[in-house]
């Protein structure tokens, strides 16, 4: 395994060993904070996903996208007031290129909870659409199981996150609901064609996420997965086994104001086959407001390390949090999705719809720019 590093202008990512938490944690914390701070990826190896689950979901993930068309149309996003279900390879732009992707994207098999008079984020909970058994047998049995076990593994992962920070382990729990039961994690399915003349470009463009922390499952062997390092390099990610890559998205950064840095990366659209990833993404409660995140106090040798780092690359600029993030988690997480799927806005939030659209639906189904991921 590679010797974790600090430098700024590494030229590979660390990889961390979950073992070491149980059996040298000291050393597993200062690997993790080192790797955080200043690389913001990280590739964690024995991790305790069963690695049955690991090549069952390899194996199974990329077939929902060899169902016919009309199928895959059934189960559009459009069709889903939770944000679920599948897009197609066109379906959105990144800041830097368009993407050239189909998903398929799904949470836990969740109720949801909203009731009218409510707010409207309530509906970001629930079930979305999935091919039936008869369409693909055991598909979404071997999904759930999947994102069963990588939300426990993010948990746990999010407490080891909280301590190497020196803060305490359940410190950053306050930003999830106590009973688990108000997050938003989601899981996307994604399958990057070759490419072709067809589908030329960008697999997708470089972003950052817009997640607490993204836990990435690379199916295929292609090396196309690239982290901008804090230098300003693009440095390439290539899978390796029995491993998650891990990034750090936007949410995280707020959370720790910068401590933790959410770091650009990209997907170049691969030659030959193509190249299928699965991405889940952990996210913070819908209650829950970032700028409370002001009154975490982190002790003075993880202020420094930031300092240092900050100094390096000559942005020693003070974080401050928007206005945005003194709003509700839920409402910043809707808004922003309403404004990428003007579709899903009109159909399921007519009143917000009217309020983003006030002169009626935009040109094109998917609106604007983004650098954002979700
Ligand atoms: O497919 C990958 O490897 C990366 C996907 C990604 O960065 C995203 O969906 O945000
Ligand atoms: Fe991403």
């Amino acid at each position: 395994m590679v010797a974790p590093t600090s430098s700024l202008d590494y030229n590979e990512i660390p990889v961390i060993d979950w073992q070491l938490s149980e059996t040298d944690k000291p050393t597993f914390l200062r690997q993790l904070r080192d790797a955080m701070i200043n690389i913001g990826f990280l590739y964690l190896g024995n991790h305790p996903v069963p690695k049955e689950v690991i090549e069952e979901v390899k194996r199974v993930a990329p077939t929902v996208f060899d169902l016919p068309q009309e199928i895959k149309d059934s189960i559009d996003m459009s069709t889903c007031m939770h944000f679920h279900g599948y897009l197609k390879w066109d379906g959105s732009n990144v800041k830097d290129g368009k993407d050239t992707r189909e998903q398929f994207n799904f949470g836990g098999d969740r109720v949801c909870k909203w009731k009218e008079g409510e707010p409207e984020y309530l509906k970001l909970h629930g079930t979305g659409p999935w091919p039936t058994e008869e369409q693909l047998p055991g598909y979404k049995e071997v999904m759930l199981r999947y994102y069963k076990h990588v939300e426990d593994l993010s948990f746990k992962f999010t407490q080891l996150v909280s301590e190497s920070l020196g803060l305490k382990p359940d410190e950053l729990d306050q930003f999830f609901d106590p009973d688990h039961d108000n997050l938003q994690p989601r899981c996307k399915v994604l399958r990057y064609p070759g490419s072709t003349t067809e589908t030329p470009g960008s697999g997708i463009g470089a972003h950052v996420d817009g997640s607490f922390l993204t836990y990435l499952l690379q199916v295929t062997d292609h090396r196309t997965l690239e982290v901008k390092n804090l230098s300003g390099e693009w440095i390439p990610v290539p899978p390796k086994e029995g491993t998650f890559v891990i990034n750090l998205g936007k949410t995280l950064e707020k959370v720790t104001q910068r401590v933790l840095p959410a770091t650009p990366h990209r997907v170049i659209s691969p030659t030959g086959p193509p190249r299928y990833s699965i991405a889940f993404f952990s996210s913070v409660g819908t209650d829950v407001r970032l700028a409370d995140a002001a009154k975490l106090k982190f002790p003075q040798e993880i202020l420094e390390m930031k300092a240092a780092r900050d100094k390096k690359l000559g942005n020693e600029t003070e974080f401050q949090f928007v206005p945005k993030d003194y709003e509700l988690a839920g409402d910043v997480v809707l808004a922003r999705k309403l404004h990428s799927h003007a579709d899903i806005a009109e159909k399921f939030y007519p009143a917000l719809f009217s309020k983003i659209y006030p002169n009626g639906p935009p040109e094109k189904k998917k609106t604007g720019k983004k650098n954002y991921q979700e």
